[in-house]
Parts: C-alpha cells; sequence; structure tokens
C-alpha cells in the first residue's frame, strides 16, 4: 500500500544512496521526469543523472544527511540535451536521501499562473467593486440631475446636445431623444424675443467653449417645442478634459413668473405714481379750497325763489345730468354747484371748480385736458388737465361764457364722448365726468353774437337752475344775516353783535347789486368796525341812494324797492314813532335812542337835521 502510494506519488520521488552513489528506487513521475527507464534503474548513477552539477550535488547531498534535510533548486539534469532545473527537497533517512524533485520551470509556470490569476481575481474584485462605485455616483448624479428645479443640459463643441436633465425636458417640452445629439441653438435659441434671428455665431451658449470663459444672460428667450418662447436666465460654463475645450454645460431657469411679477410690480408702482400724482394735485386743489374758505354748503334763505332752487338741487342733484346755473355774480352758484354734487354719487370724491374767466386763452386747452413734457415751451414735465383729475367725479366750469370759441369744440366732445387728448399726445383718454356750467351772461345773447356755440349750449342747458338775486329774496336778509354774523364772529372768536330793526331796515332798503357776497363783505367790515355790541349800516342809506323829495308813507310801506328819499322819510317817521313811544325821551334807559339803536348824540343830530322838536312828544305837551 505505502509502495503503491509512493508510486503513485504526482511529485517526482527518488530513494538515493549517497555512499554508494546508486539510485534505490524511483516513482513513476520520477521515471517520467528524469525520462529513465524502469528496468535500468541502477544506470545511470546518481552521479551520472546530475553530471553537470555534480559539485552542488555533492553539498546538497552532505547538508542533507548532516542536517536530516536539505532545499535547493539549483540541481538540473540534461534530458534530450535540454538543462531542466529542480526544485529538490532532501530527506536523510538511514544513510539514504529521499528526494522530492519537482521541474523548476513547471513550478514557476504554476506559481506565475497561479499568481497570474490571484491577480487577475483581485483585479475582478477590485474592479467589480470600482465599477459599483462608479455606478452609484452616475445613479447619484442622475438624481441630482433629476431632481434640480433648474433645466441643464450638455453641448459639445460642435453645439450638440450631449445630456439633458428632466427639469430642461420639462421646460423646454422637448424629450430627451428629440434634442440628444441635435445643434441645440437651432432647436431652442434660433430667434430673439422680438422675433429677429439669432445666428449661432452669436449664441453665448457655444462661445463658452470657444472663449473659455463663463457666460451669464440674465434675460434671454429659449423656444419652447410648442413655439412659445420661454422667458430664460442662464449660465454657460465651459467643459474641459485635460485642459482641452470639450463642450459647454448650460443651467437654465425660467423666469416667466418673475418677470410676470416684475411687471406686475411696475405697473403697481406706475399707478402707485399715478395716483400720488393724483392725491397730490387734489390735495393742493383741496388745500386751496379750504383757504378759500368753500368749505361750506348750507343754502340760507326760505323765501319761495331758494325753496324752488333747492327743490331743483334735489331733483337734479343724483343725476348724471349736466347743469347750468345762471345768475348774477355773488348770488350763490357756486354754492349751488357743491349743493348739486353733495347730493350726488360723486360725493365721495371732490368737486373740481376751474374758473374759465381766469385762464389765459392760450393756457385754456392745457388746463382742461393737460399736456405732455415738451408739447410747448414752459410744458417741462407731463401734467394732468382738470377734466383728468375729476375723473369719476365733478367738474365745476364757473363762467363758463369765457371759454374761447376755438376750445368750445373739444369741450363739446368731452361732454359728448368723454374723450380727449393731453396736448402734445395723440393717445385718446377716456374720462367719466359730470359737468356743471355757471354763468352771469347770457348765453343765448352770446350764441347769436357767435360769440358761443350753440351745441354747446344746448348741451349744457340740459338742466337749467337760476340763483335768484338778493334784491328779489329781501326776506331772506335777517336770516342771511344772522348767518354771516355767526360766521364771521366764529372765525373772529368773539361775541355775536346784534342788529336792531332799524338797522335791519338799511339793510332790506338796499338794493344788492353784489348780491350775497356784498352782504358778506358787508357784514364781515361792520363785525371789525363795530365799536359797540351792535352793528350799524346806516352807511348803505347815503351810499347808494338818489335824494328824492319825502312821499307819502303809505306808498312806502306799500312799496317793495324803498329809494333814499324813501328811506328818509321813513326814517323821520320811525324817529317820531320812537319819540311818541318814548314820550319824547332820548337819552338813558327807555330813551328813543336806545330803541333806535343809535347814539343819543347820533338821535340828536337826526333830530336836527329832520327838524324835529322832541318837547313836542313830552306828554305834557301833547
Ligand atoms: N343762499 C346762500 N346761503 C348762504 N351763503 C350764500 C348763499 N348764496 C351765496 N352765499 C355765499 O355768498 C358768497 C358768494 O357765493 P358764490 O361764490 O357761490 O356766488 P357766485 O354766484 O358763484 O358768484 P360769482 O358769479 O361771482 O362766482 C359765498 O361766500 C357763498 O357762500
Amino acid at each position: 500500500m505505502t509502495d503503491s502510494f509512493f508510486m503513485q506519488c504526482p511529485t517526482a520521488l527518488l530513494v538515493i544512496d549517497p555512499y554508494q552513489d546508486i539510485i534505490i528506487k524511483a516513482n513513476q513521475t520520477a521515471l517520467a521526469l528524469f525520462n529513465l527507464p524502469q528496468a535500468q534503474l541502477k544506470q545511470p548513477t546518481v552521479s551520472q543523472l546530475f553530471n553537470k552539477c555534480l559539485d552542488k550535488l555533492l553539498v546538497f547531498s552532505e547538508q542533507a544527511l548532516s542536517q536530516g534535510s536539505a532545499w535547493c533548486d539549483d540541481l538540473f539534469i540534461e534530458v534530450d540535451e535540454i538543462p531542466l532545473y529542480l526544485e529538490v527537497t532532501a530527506k536523510a533517512f538511514e544513510q539514504q536521501l529521499i528526494l522530492s524533485c519537482q521541474d523548476s520551470s513547471y513550478t514557476f509556470k504554476h506559481r506565475y499562473q497561479a499568481e497570474a490569476e490571484n491577480h487577475y481575481r483581485l483585479g475582478l474584485f477590485h474592479w467589480s467593486k470600482n465599477e459599483t462605485v462608479f455606478e452609484e455616483i452616475e445613479r447619484h448624479n442622475q438624481l441630482l440631475l433629476s431632481a434640480v428645479g433648474d433645466g441643464i443640459y450638455g453641448v459639445d463643441t460642435k453645439g450638440c446636445t450631449t445630456f439633458v436633465n428632466s427639469a430642461a425636458e420639462q421646460i423646454l417640452g422637448w424629450k430627451k431623444h428629440e434634442i440628444i445629439g441635435q445643434k441645440i441653438h437651432d432647436i431652442i435659441h434660433h430667434t430673439h424675443q422680438n422675433g429677429h434671428p439669432y445666428p449661432a455665431h452669436e449664441c453665448p451658449i457655444y462661445a463658452a467653449f470657444h472663449d473659455g470663459t463663463v457666460h451669464i444672460i440674465e434675460d434671454e428667450v429659449f423656444w419652447s417645442k410648442s413655439g412659445s418662447p420661454i422667458a430664460v436666465e442662464y449660465t454657460s460654463t465651459p467643459v474641459t478634459d485635460n485642459g482641452v475645450l470639450i463642450g459647454a454645460v448650460v443651467i437654465f431657469r425660467d423666469i416667466t413668473e418673475r418677470k410676470r411679477t416684475q411687471q406686475k410690480l411696475v405697473n403697481a408702482l406706475q399707478e402707485v405714481d399715478k395716483l400720488k400724482s393724483r392725491l397730490e394735485m387734489e390735495n393742493a386743489y383741496l388745500l386751496e379750497e379750504i383757504n378759500a374758505d368753500f368749505n361750506h354748503h348750507q343754502i340760507i334763505g326760505q323765501s319761495a325763489a331758494v325753496q324752488r332752487m333747492v327743490h331743483q338741487i334735489e331733483l337734479v342733484g343724483p343725476t348724471d345730468a349736466n347743469v347750468l346755473i345762471i345768475g348774477e355774480s355773488g348770488t350763490g352758484k357756486e354754492l349751488v354747484a357743491r349743493a348739486i354734487h353733495e347730493v350726488s354719487s360723486r360725493q365721495g370724491r371732490p368737486l373740481i371748480r376751474v374758473n374759465c374767466a381766469a385762464i389765459p386763452a392760450e393756457l385754456f386747452e392745457s388746463e382742461f385736458f393737460g399736456h405732455v413734457k415738451g408739447a410747448f415751451s414752459g410744458a417741462v414735465s407731463d401734467r394732468l388737465g382738470r377734466f383728468e383729475l375729476a375723473d369719476g367725479a365733478t367738474i365745476f366750469l364757473d363762467e363758463v361764457g369765457e371759454i374761447p370759441l376755438q376750445l368750445q369744440g373739444k369741450l363739446l366732445r368731452v361732454l359728448q364722448e368723454q374723450q380727449f387728448e393731453r396736448v402734445g399726445e395723440s393717445k385718446t383718454r377716456h374720462v367719466d365726468v359730470r359737468v356743471i356750467a355757471a354763468t352771469n351772461q347770457d348765453l343765448k345773447k352770446l350764441v347769436k353774437q357767435n360769440k358761443f356755440r350753440e351745441d354747446l349750449y344746448f348741451r349744457l342747458n340740459v338742466f337749467p337752475v337760476s340763483t335768484p338775486a338778493l334784491r328779489e329774496r329781501k326776506e331772506d336778509l335777517p336770516l342771511l344775516v344772522q348767518h354771516f354774523i355767526s360766521k364771521v364772529c366764529m372765525r373772529f372768536n368773539q361775541p355775536q353783535p346784534k342788529v336792531s330793526m332799524a338797522q335791519m331796515q338799511y339793510l332790506q332798503q338796499y338794493t344788492w347789486p353784489g348780491n350775497i357776497r356784498e352782504l358778506e363783505n358787508i357784514i364781515e367790515r361792520q363785525v371789525i368796525l363795530a365799536k359797540s355790541n351792535k352793528l350799524s349800516f346806516d352807511f348803505l342809506a347815503d351810499e347808494h341812494n338818489p335824494t328824492t323829495t319825502e312821499s307819502d308813507i303809505k306808498q312806502i310801506e306799500n312799496s317793495e324797492i324803498i329809494s333814499a328819499s324813501m328811506q328818509k322819510t321813513l326814517e323821520k317817521e320811525n324817529i317820531r314813532k320812537a319819540l311818541v313811544a318814548t314820550d319824547g325821551k332820548i337819552y338813558g334807559s327807555g330813551g328813543a335812542a336806545e330803541l333806535l339803536d343809535l347814539k343819543p348824540t347820533t338821535l340828536a343830530s337826526k333830530l336836527k337835521k329832520y327838524n324835529i322838536d322832541a318837547w313836542q312828544y313830552k306828554p305834557n305837551k301833547r
């Protein structure tokens, strides 16, 4: 069994006797390796077998015999004259040596192969490990590129697309397979927003891989698959490989929404600017109004004429009809206009007043309709006209008869179509303005004289309202007088003086050519001049009334208009009545002077003037 193992062992085994120089035994592998016939084991001898390296064999054998074992790889034999190097392991056994021999080239080959295989296995392992890492990186990159909200695409140096991320697909509407390998500029960047062609040689994206610098563009358009422009900002960054430009990567963002928001903001700011300048103008206008003390709108009076007028105001006020107020100067035309505006639905906005008599002829159009900067010398900035200012409100054209004939056509157009153009501008503007006009002139007469357009007159005269002259409603005088005294005294913060009946008569007798404005002015003046707590208006008698002879008192009483001479007669009669009532007493409490609200000295001089003897009225004298 042992011998069989020996014989079948895959390693070449020789048992030699180094002392006798003979091969005692050799197994199958050894016979094959040394090319020995089994029958001739005694031949060759050991030294013959290793005859080319005897010295080394001797040293090796002695080492094995003395140490019990030895190993060497420099012994060789010649087989068919070809050296066969061996790795030999020797084991000493009872003065014999067992040699285990291995073909060195075979061992080397196997070891090399094993090593190569080892390397190969290791390499494969490393490679698959690396491949997994690369795959992982690629997967991460893909995830990142897909997750990014910005569009990303790459181009090579020919301008052809090399990759596209999902956001780019979504923004542009093009699928990857439709643009990969295609010249991207021709697909999405061929035209400027204004429709002008965008040549590829001007394309900043392509420029990046020509000049090697980053190109940042903040406002351009890319064209979607559907053909609509997409507002974008983008960065084109050159890509290099070992210092060589190989293309560019473009990161872009759809800024449509941002631009829309920006535009909204710009519009809102413009609107704010417009409203601001409008408010400033309104404010300045209102301040002007407050300063002018026009902020009271009470119409005082109980006469039939006033009641009729108030009724008309209530009728026409809530409608949007144009109104023409006709009346003498100072009869309250503006007051009526304000009252109409205030009962209308436009009362939340100011009444814009234009005094047509105060505007120089050459500035009328600009005042009414505004102008643009540079429209004429002096037009240094855009300016709103009164009609634009009154948009949504009411415009009050005071002294409308003063509007120059050449502008009347334009005014008619606003009244009919609510349209006009600013001076120096062709853009037609629309407004919603109610017009209230006023005049103290006879417009019909102006029409006949060709100074006022008839069509404009009819347009304005839709609803005429007349303000009665004060002399036609003298019954309102006491109320008006009291109203103005209160108003003035409140302004001056002083107690209100009284008006005696006699003084009231002076007011009643006066003809009031300046109407209520004159009354208001006179009262203000007299309040300032009043020395005591009493107001005097006797100067009115002397100021305007012509001298007449004394007439019948009865006639005076029945007369509505009292002339100066009548007034004198009336005063004389009045003094007489006072003397009768006071039994001829002039001075002191209960005297005629007090009753007449006159200074005793004034009464005395009047008695002298009228040649009245107070003694005549003493009880004992009558
Ligand atoms: N009925 C009234 N009650 C109270 N005040 C009045 C009345 N009518 C007019 N007034 C006052 O008289 C003054 C003159 O009135 P207003 O300016 O309205 O007259 P007008 O007819 O427009 O004058 P003009 O034609 O000169 O412009 C104002 O202070 C106004 O408040």
